[in-house]
């Protein structure tokens, strides 16, 4: 049986088992099955995940007897086979129907036939089934076409209108680029472009951050620029959002949602390695991380501690010069790098999600300083969550002005679906 399928199997098989993140999951099956093509496992993996509602309305017209009654395993055999034979050009008809096969007498034999018949039912009327463009409902024909919960759709449609939310979906279902945020305590963008240029990996700078560079190339993270900590990954909208706080060498920042780091890194870098950095979490693990990576990049200024953003700590109250609120969110924004988050329910469309973000930005913000700023920033495209929580926030704190807020989006500036504002406490 073929080595690469087969792993691509177990990863989809225990993402639709389990709700574990498909990167952790592929790195996984990737380690200890070790297929002969890992790039073939994962454009088979994303493919599948990217397109999993589309695949699934093309055989709810195929199986007799409807999806919902299918076990996990023919289910997935199922959409691996339709996936392959309609989108892997490099994969020939009958190879797609015979591996599929192959499987299925392995791993669900009672399913062989019926999977057989639909994959061979398929190949002679595709072009015969009833496609997402001919629904009449907006959101089943936008959930289907790209794959999205009808929850995210619905969101979408209502807070975008048709053309811009099918362009943000569009957008969503698209590789994301590799982008990392130059160390400038150790280098400089020029630099490490030219660098990168001589190993025969292409850099180029962005348009949201000055200091972040998007790498196109193999084995990124097993360079020596990357043991030597001369760069991070990041995205230019989360590096953005810390450039616009503006930390200054000196400054006491406290970033209260801090895991795995991102942001405190570019404070400390702003700050020249001068003044602190506290940074949070409720995960110890997590924390580790943090430090480690701050090694990493020659960083010191940064401390670390356990704490629960929701809960006040009274010892820190007016003590910072500038405040980091990078709040647990929905991830509408990073579908692209994560692609199960378009599967995930989500209950009120994120309203109980958005409460407790009020109430971390309520009590992270009693800890500037009078004339202090604080970010608030998720990486979600989700109005409840973001515009609206602020302006929840601004009704009951009048000594918090608004200096500016921004939603940076995928079809929009090609950065993940990131939001920031920046609030100064008058008095
Ligand atoms: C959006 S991520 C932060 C990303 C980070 N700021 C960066 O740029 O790398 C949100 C983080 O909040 C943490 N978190 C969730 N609930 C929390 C709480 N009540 N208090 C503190 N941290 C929390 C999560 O563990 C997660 O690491």
């Amino acid at each position: 049986m073929d080595i690469n399928r087969k792993t691509a199997y177990y990863t989809l098989l225990r993402m639709e088992k389990n709700t574990s993140y498909s990167n952790i999951e592929l790195n996984n099956q990737i380690r200890t099955m070790k297929p002969d093509s890992p790039a073939f496992v994962r454009d088979l993996v994303y493919g599948v995940l990217e397109n999993k509602l589309y695949l699934d309305y093309l055989l709810e017209q195929l199986v007799k007897r409807g999806l919902r009654k299918l076990d996990a395993e023919p289910h997935v055999l199922l959409r691996m086979g339709i996936y392959q034979l309609m989108f892997m050009d490099s994969v020939p008809d009958y190879a797609a129907v015979n591996e599929t096969v192959k499987m299925a007498k392995k791993f669900c034999f009672y399913q062989t036939k019926m999977i057989n018949g639909v994959l061979r039912n398929f190949q002679r009327s595709r072009e015969t089934l009833k496609q997402p463009i001919h629904e009449e409902d907006p959101v089943k024909r936008f959930s289907a076409a790209y794959s999205f919960d009808p929850w995210i759709t619905k969101l979408w449609l209502d807070q975008y209108g048709e053309e811009r939310a099918a362009s943000l979906m569009a957008a969503s279902n698209l590789v994301p680029p590799f982008t990392v945020r130059v160390n400038t305590l150790k280098t400089t963008p020029e630099e490490l472009r030219v660098r990168l240029g001589e190993r025969g990996i292409q850099a180029y700078y962005s348009q949201v951050s000055k200091n972040v560079l998007t790498l196109e190339g193999h084995g990124l993270l097993e360079l020596p620029e990357y043991t030597e900590g001369l760069f991070f990954v990041q995205d230019a909208g989360s590096a953005a959002s810390v450039e616009a706080l503006e930390p200054r060498p000196g400054d006491t920042v406290i970033d209260v949602c801090a895991a795995p780091g991102g942001k405190s890194f570019v404070c400390a870098e702003m700050m020249e390695n001068t003044g602190n950095v506290y940074s949070f979490d409720i995960y110890e693990k997590k924390l580790e991380a943090i430090e480690k990576h701050a090694r990493r990049l020659g960083i010191d200024i940064i401390h670390t501690a356990l704490n629960n953003a929701e809960e006040l700590r009274t010892d820190l109250v007016e003590t910072a010069d500038k405040v980091i609120c990078d709040v647990p969110c929905t991830g509408l924004g990073v579908v692209r790098r994560k692609p199960e988050i378009k599967y995930r329910k989500v209950k009120n469309e994120g309203r109980d999600l958005a409460k407790k973000q009020l109430q971390i930005l309520q009590t992270s913000s009693k800890y500037l300083k009078k004339g202090g700023y604080i970010i608030y920033s998720t990486c979600t495209v989700n109005k409840i969550e973001n515009a609206d929580v602020v302006e929840n926030f601004l009704k009951n704190n009048s000594n918090f002005r608004l200096i500016h807020s921004r939603q940076l989006m995928p079809n929009g500036e090609g950065t993940d679906g990131f939001y920031y504002c920046k609030l100064k406490k008058k008095y």
